[in-house]
């Protein structure tokens, strides 16, 4: 009786969505709505605002005092009412239940919401245990807590005074004080702060809520968190700690998340004497204070500041890192969706840690959250399997099957399936363990300088819920990926040639990596999932329907700085562009699976959908390769080109002062930089400005007098020339859109040629002036120094320019593979 009271209760506030998720809990009577805590609503799913609100409403009637009851007549609790819509048993509940909702508002709800009677007779009786005693049995440690309710703000306006009810404190104050920058800020904080709604604060005017608007409810409740966070609670309270309260209100459903975590220093690091530098302020936002050197030896420290959207210190546990990253996918996935967590970061830094430690990693935590809800009645037509696979040198091995060598493919649907992958069903997080360990012992490791057992290969584990059907049908995918460590030249050590080709397939991969979340967070028309492995194996991971969630794993000691910064910058690139400018900040930019019934899986013809508005793809293009002029992301090493092969073993900086301490290489190498400006490298520059299908002569087949590619090898990523074997039969719309995107690639090309001709003439404007002063031994040695530096800064921007270049290069041939497999 007492559980189809709160079924009933539930559903008058339109709430029974989350019934299966309070009975697992062993909530069965209203009562024990009454002890929910902030961090409960989170173990429970409840995540939306409105639901968090219509949550508080339900307490609050079950609060109100009994005499209202007597004078309301006009429901009764009712067997006619609840006989009406109780269903008779659990599965006729589910049979009848509406379609999960996700993100969206559903238009049933207004309309039911309109014609609910006054919740006032539900039985109400006073709780006899302690709040403490009837928490929820799994709740995450009292930090968490204290940090999920600073995180999200639950009041709600009501015209109803209510009485009071207990619960944990809403905002922890000294945190929101101590979220202000710290002075000086010499780097940017390039991530923009977001309202409730997910776009840029004072970006947008939005029409004022109305009372019958579907966002009544949310707009109110945001209004009145900004003026409780404004409230002058203490007068160093800034606008920014404000903004950051705000968004926490939707922040863990964002389609991509960018998190930070910093491990702490390890031993050989502190009898080094090594210190922290790269501090958290607050909890979005990182400091990294650079040791450096000038030229003339002294020393200052650069200070670079960065916001994502968690940042975690070495004292942070795996279930504070859980709750703010990996949970919310599993959520997604039981609503149908796929989703990927990933960390990324140099060697040695906690990546795997992070992700698949064998007691605590991130998978064994979704795992107990997994099979806690598989176990609901809700769940029981899911099953969950496990499949775990590495990726290296761009080959696919299962680790649960002898390495046997595996095959990507794309099914009918747009689904990536691996085929020959062996997938074993798993009935508790126990199975899972044991199933993990076995393959993990397969993986390929080796010894870095920076890690004794480093990663060289990707690892992908997969958690597959799937319908208990015959044939069973995909329900949802989280992948959890251990990539292996970005590093540089200097890490491998004494490398030797297997070495360098696994950094650089590692560096390219992970580069091909960053472009599709670049896309995936643009809406881009185009992702270059070609680009490595990796992205195709994880391409449906990449369509519409998906969330990703990043982890940058840091070491914060002062010899890693340069590895730190390069982890953090890439992160940011990640993030960065869902700025001002962002058309999908504007729209219901990712929600794709409430769009659709059931949350259904993207299909190819979405993507094709999505791919035929390709003007929108150049503008958000433009704003991309605006901003990576200031880019240096990791020493990605590029196969197959000269250039590439002196990067290979020396990082960006490094080059520069290998250059400057070898006089033997410098003239060598400025010949190279001259000799390269002055014409470029044919497979760079030539093939993609004078023919968009590179090298390869076209040659007209004779009767319908299209081109026709000759043979020619293929390499990802790589600048050799492209393979097509068929005759190319374009229709003219196409071909128009393919041209229109060449010419505007050209003209971003020739841009990076202009500031490339910019910084030529600039440096030989300093050679000249050089040469023509200096007329005593002081000056001349403090105009050389100047020179060294000027020169310094001359090869660090072409070093940019020409990653833009990579980039633009990539871009292109990736869509030319496109073209001509659509064909
Ligand atoms: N947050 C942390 N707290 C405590 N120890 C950590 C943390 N992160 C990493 N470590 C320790 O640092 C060492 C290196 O971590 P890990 O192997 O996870 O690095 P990685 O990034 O996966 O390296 P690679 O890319 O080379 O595989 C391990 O001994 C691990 O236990």
């Amino acid at each position: 009786m007492s559980a189809a009271l709160l079924l009933d209760a539930l559903r008058r506030h339109d709430l029974e969505e989350y019934y299966p998720n309070l009975s697992a809990q062993g909530i069965s009577k209203l009562d024990n709505l009454l002890q929910l805590s902030e961090a409960d609503y989170s173990r429970l799913g409840i995540r939306s605002l409105e639901d968090k609100t219509r949550f508080l409403a339900l307490t609050r009637d079950i609060n109100m005092p009994r005499n209202n009851n007597s004078n309301n007549t006009s429901i009764k609790p009712s067997n006619q009412s609840s006989e009406r819509t109780k269903p008779k048993t659990a599965m006729d509940w589910i049979a009848r239940k509406r379609p999960l909702p996700t993100n969206g508002h559903s238009p049933e709800r207004k309309t039911r919401r309109m014609t609910i009677a006054p919740q006032t007779l539900i039985p109400r009786t006073p709780p006899k245990t302690s709040a403490r005693d009837r928490r929820l049995s799994y709740l995450p440690p009292p930090s968490v807590q204290r940090d999920m309710a600073h995180r999200s703000p639950t009041k709600a306006q009501s015209p109803i005074k209510p009485r009071p009810i207990p619960r944990p404190k809403i905002m922890d104050e000294e945190h929101i004080i101590t979220e202000a920058p710290k002075q000086p800020i010499v780097e940017k904080a390039s991530t923009r702060y977001l309202d409730a709604y997910g776009i840029p604060m004072n970006q947008r005017a939005r029409p004022a809520p109305t009372s019958d608007s579907p966002t009544h409810q949310q707009g109110s409740l945001e209004a009145f968190l900004q003026s409780k966070a404004t409230r002058p609670t203490n007068q160093n309270t800034t606008k920014a700690s404000t903004a950051i309260c705000l968004n926490t209100a939707n922040d863990l459903n964002q389609r991509i998340r960018v998190c930070v975590r910093k491990r702490p220093l390890n031993k050989k690091e502190t009898s080094n004497q090594e210190v922290d530098i790269a501090p958290l302020r607050g909890s979005r936002t990182i400091e990294l204070n650079a040791p450096k050197t000038r030229i003339d030896l002294t020393r200052y420290t650069e200070t670079h500041t960065f916001t994502f959207d968690d940042t975690f210190d070495g004292s942070s546990s795996h279930t504070q890192i859980y709750a703010r990253t990996a949970q919310p996918l599993v959520d997604y996935i039981f609503k149908g969706g796929r989703a990927t967590c990933f960390a990324h970061g140099q060697t040695g830094s906690g990546k795997t840690y992070t992700m698949l430690d064998p007691n605590h990693g991130l998978y064994v935590l979704a795992a107990q959250d997994i099979f806690r809800l598989l176990s609901s009645e809700y769940y029981a037509h899911l099953s969950a399997s496990v499949g775990f696979y590495e990726i290296y040198q761009g080959q696919l091995f299962d680790l649960l099957n002898q390495k046997n060598k595996l095959v990507a493919r794309e099914d009918g649907n747009g689904n990536v399936v691996i085929a020959g992958l062996r997938e074993y069903p798993i009935g508790s997080v126990e199975d899972l363990m044991s199933v993990f360990e076995y393959g993990n012992q397969g993986r390929t490791t080796g010894k870095t300088g920076a890690n004794n057992k480093s990663s060289r290969s990707h690892a992908v584990l997969q958690i597959l819920l799937k319908t208990k059907t015959t044939p069973p049908k995909m329900h949802g995918k989280l992948s959890f990926i251990d990539l292996a460590g970005s590093e540089r030249g200097a890490d491998r050590g004494d490398a030797n040639d297997k070495a360098r080709q696994e950094g650089a397939e590692i560096n390219k991969s992970l580069l091909a990596l960053k472009e599709c979340i670049r896309a995936l967070d643009q809406n881009k028309n185009h992702t270059p999932f070609r680009g490595s492995k990796l992205t195709q194996v994880l391409r449906d991971s990449f369509t519409g329907d998906s969330r990703t969630c990043m982890i940058a794993t840091i070491s914060p000691n002062n010899s890693n700085s340069e590895h730190t910064l390069n982890t953090l910058r890439y992160a940011d690139r990640v993030k960065q562009l869902r700025g001002e400018n962002d058309p999908r900040l504007m729209g219901d930019y990712g929600r794709n699976v409430d769009s659709k019934e059931g949350g259904g899986l993207v299909t190819a013809e979405t993507e094709v959908e999505v791919r035929d508005t390709d003007s929108q793809s150049v503008s958000n293009s433009d704003a991309i390769y605006e901003n990576d002029a200031s880019e240096n992301l990791l020493d990605v090493d590029f196969p197959s080109s000269e250039v590439a092969a002196n990067a290979l073993t020396t990082p960006t900086n490094e080059r520069y002062y290998h250059a400057i301490s070898a006089p033997e290489l410098t003239t060598d190498r400025q010949e190279k930089y001259l000799q390269r400006l002055e014409s470029p490298p044919a497979e760079v520059f030539d093939q993609s400005m004078d023919d968009p299908f590179g090298s390869v002569p076209l040659v007209r087949d004779g009767t319908a007098g299209q081109p026709i590619r000759t043979n020619a090898s293929e390499s990802d990523m790589s600048f050799s020339t492209v393979t097509a074997t068929t005759a190319t039969t374009c229709n003219e719309a196409r071909l128009r859109k393919f041209v229109r995107m060449h010419r505007a690639q050209i003209s971003r090309m020739e841009d990076c040629i202009k500031k490339e001709k910019m910084i030529l003439g600039k440096i030989s404007m300093t050679i000249l002036t050089e040469s023509s002063g200096a007329d005593d031994m002081e000056d001349d040695i403090l105009d050389h120094q100047q020179l060294k530096q000027d020169y310094e800064d001359y090869l660090n921007d072409l070093d940019d320019i020409l990653d833009t270049q990579f980039d633009l290069v990539n871009d292109l041939k990736s869509r030319i593979k496109d073209e001509l497999e659509e064909e």
